[in-house]
């Protein structure tokens, strides 16, 4: 016996379960859909704009998920959990036990903050995923003099760019900031950019430089129930402004080190960090910006297949292990082959892929028809916001799988862009754009059409000379 029956079942309210009803609505909107979300709130996708054909920017909002029935006309929404799906049946079962039956369903139920292994020792201990941890960041924001933060990936970056007025200890397992997203020479444009606002004018020249680097030159780095989707793109926005002393960051980066343990004390401050150098820190909270793991937080009458971060391992359509059982975003690991120049990131642009993909594959299963994978995972993109300059990643950008013997060239301006070109046999197999650089469609289109640039020399970023020209 089910309470419900439906076609399509979509398990969480994220940019994943959204985009997935979206395209659903588009594809099929006389079929029944449910979607069971265990928070009230959505996540929906504005101001898409295309920077070419695969580099999409958007902006990212939380709304009621009532509002899904304006998208879709058949839709359901169920506020519950999923506790239990039994493949054999056909049936998924909510915590109050609700049983939905249904044809296909598709798991999108994210992931959550993985801390630093002291995290169940202190409420001082912080991740970062949802509203809620923001407005407890906040408070502790308020009246904190000192924080730690540890973790080297985006959401590190964006805290230690937005906070003021308060000392800050950024603790990183690598020698350079900000490793998952750019390379040492990006980092130390980034980090002059902090020592100061303005550029003398001598210094303002761009330098243009071709290096041979190897692996070993760049090292290529890639608390709760929280059941709400992950956070927008300006989510720190609400971290900017809480204390407003102004002046010189009070910042310290503590570079190849690990925290070894935490404790609570009765002192003035009352944590104690001990790092894997010996060196101890007191200070008054912790943040741990360590990333993420998939939320599997329900049961199987069958486990599918997992990926190695625990992850529903998904094939090119998107679908588990198990016939009829589909998953995407945070909670999917790709486990297909991949094209050259894409690999996978926990990022709501390949949350928003992975469901488009799926929402597709469902409806191509319902109605019998074949279906192709999208022309998207042909190319890694991800364009976003660092320290207040835009920056668009493309293909392999940090030389990730390419072997020894990559060329770099690089074209820098203090304070205003960095642009970093990965060639292997005079081909380029990815770029970080940082700044206006303008140079995005092109490099989309080299990558993707793998032209021999070596004639081009190092003309192919001389800013004297349109290089558009020669493609046209
Ligand atoms: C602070 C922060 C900043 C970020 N900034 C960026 C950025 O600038 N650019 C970028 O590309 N990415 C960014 N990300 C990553 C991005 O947010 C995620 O990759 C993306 O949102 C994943 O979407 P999702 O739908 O898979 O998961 P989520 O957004 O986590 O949504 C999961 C949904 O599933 C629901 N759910 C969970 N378990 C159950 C259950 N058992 N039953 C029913 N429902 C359930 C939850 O309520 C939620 O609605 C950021 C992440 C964080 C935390
Ligand atoms: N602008 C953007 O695009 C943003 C994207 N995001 C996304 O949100 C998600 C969560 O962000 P975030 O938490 O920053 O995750 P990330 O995966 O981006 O970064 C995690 C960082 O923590 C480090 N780390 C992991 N475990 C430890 C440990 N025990 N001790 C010290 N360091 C550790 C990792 O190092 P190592 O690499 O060595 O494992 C890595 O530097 C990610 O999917 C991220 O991509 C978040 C904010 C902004």
């Amino acid at each position: 016996m089910s309470d419900l029956e439906t076609t399509y079942l979509i398990v969480g309210g994220g940019i994943a379960g959204v985009t997935c009803i979206e395209t659903l609505a588009i594809l099929h909107p006389e079929e029944p859909v449910v979607i069971l979300t265990a928070s009230s709130l959505v996540k929906n996708v504005s101001n898409v704009s295309f920077f070419a054909k695969t580099i999409v920017k958007f902006d990212v909002h939380e709304t009621e998920a009532s509002s899904l029935q304006r998208i879709h006309p058949n839709i359901k929404i169920v506020y519950e959990s999923l506790k239990e799906v039994d493949t054999e049946n056909h049936l998924a079962i909510t915590d109050d036990n609700v049983r939905i039956r249904y044809q296909t369903i598709c798991i999108c139920t994210g992931g959550v903050p993985r801390l630093i292994s002291d995290s169940n020792k202190s409420k001082k201990i912080l991740g970062i995923r949802d509203t809620e941890s923001v407005k407890e960041f906040q408070n502790r924001l308020v009246t904190g003099r000192k924080m730690v933060v540890v973790g080297n990936g985006g959401i590190a970056s964006e805290i230690i760019h937005a906070t003021s007025g308060i000392q800050k200890i950024w603790v990183i397992r690598d020698d350079y900031i900000s490793a998952t997203f750019i390379d040492p020479g990006a980092a130390e444009f980034f980090q002059n950019t902090f020592k100061k606002k303005t550029v003398d004018e001598n210094e303002k020249n761009t330098i243009l430089r071709r290096h041979v680097f190897t692996e070993e030159d760049i090292v290529v780095s890639l608390n709760k129930d929280l059941k709400s989707a992950a956070l927008g793109p300006d989510w720190y926005r609400k971290l900017e402004g809480i204390r407003n002393e102004t002046g010189e960051q009070e910042l310290e980066v503590i570079y190849k080190v690990e925290v070894k343990s935490v404790t609570e004390t009765t002192n003035d401050y009352p944590l104690v960090v001990e790092l894997s150098n010996g060196k101890i820190i007191n200070c008054d909270f912790l943040i741990s910006a360590t990333g993420v793991e998939p939320a599997v937080n329900f049961t199987w009458d069958k486990e599918p297949k997992a990926g190695p971060d625990g992850g529903l391992a998904v094939n090119e359509y998107q679908e588990t292990s198990l016939r009829n059982v589909f998953a995407a975003g945070d909670v999917a690991h790709a486990s297909w082959e991949h094209a050259p120049h894409w690999f996978q990131l926990k990022l709501w642009t390949q949350a928003r892929q992975m469901a488009g993909m799926a929402a597709k594959a469902m409806h191509a299963r319902i109605t019998n028809q074949e279906v192709l994978q999208d022309f998207c995972f042909e190319l890694f993109t991800h364009c976003t916001t660092l320290f207040g300059y835009r920056i668009v990643l493309l293909g392999k950008y940090n030389g990730q799988g390419l072997g020894t013997d990559y060329e770099i060239l690089l074209r820098t301006t203090p304070n205003l862009e960095y642009i970093k070109f990965v060639l292997k046999d005079g081909r380029l197999h990815g770029a970080i754009l940082i700044g206006e650089t303008d140079l995005e469609e092109m490099c989309e289109n080299l990558i993707l059409d793998q032209i021999d640039l070596t004639p081009f020399g190092d003309d192919i970023l001389n800013p004297d000379i349109d290089i558009d020209d020669y493609f046209d």
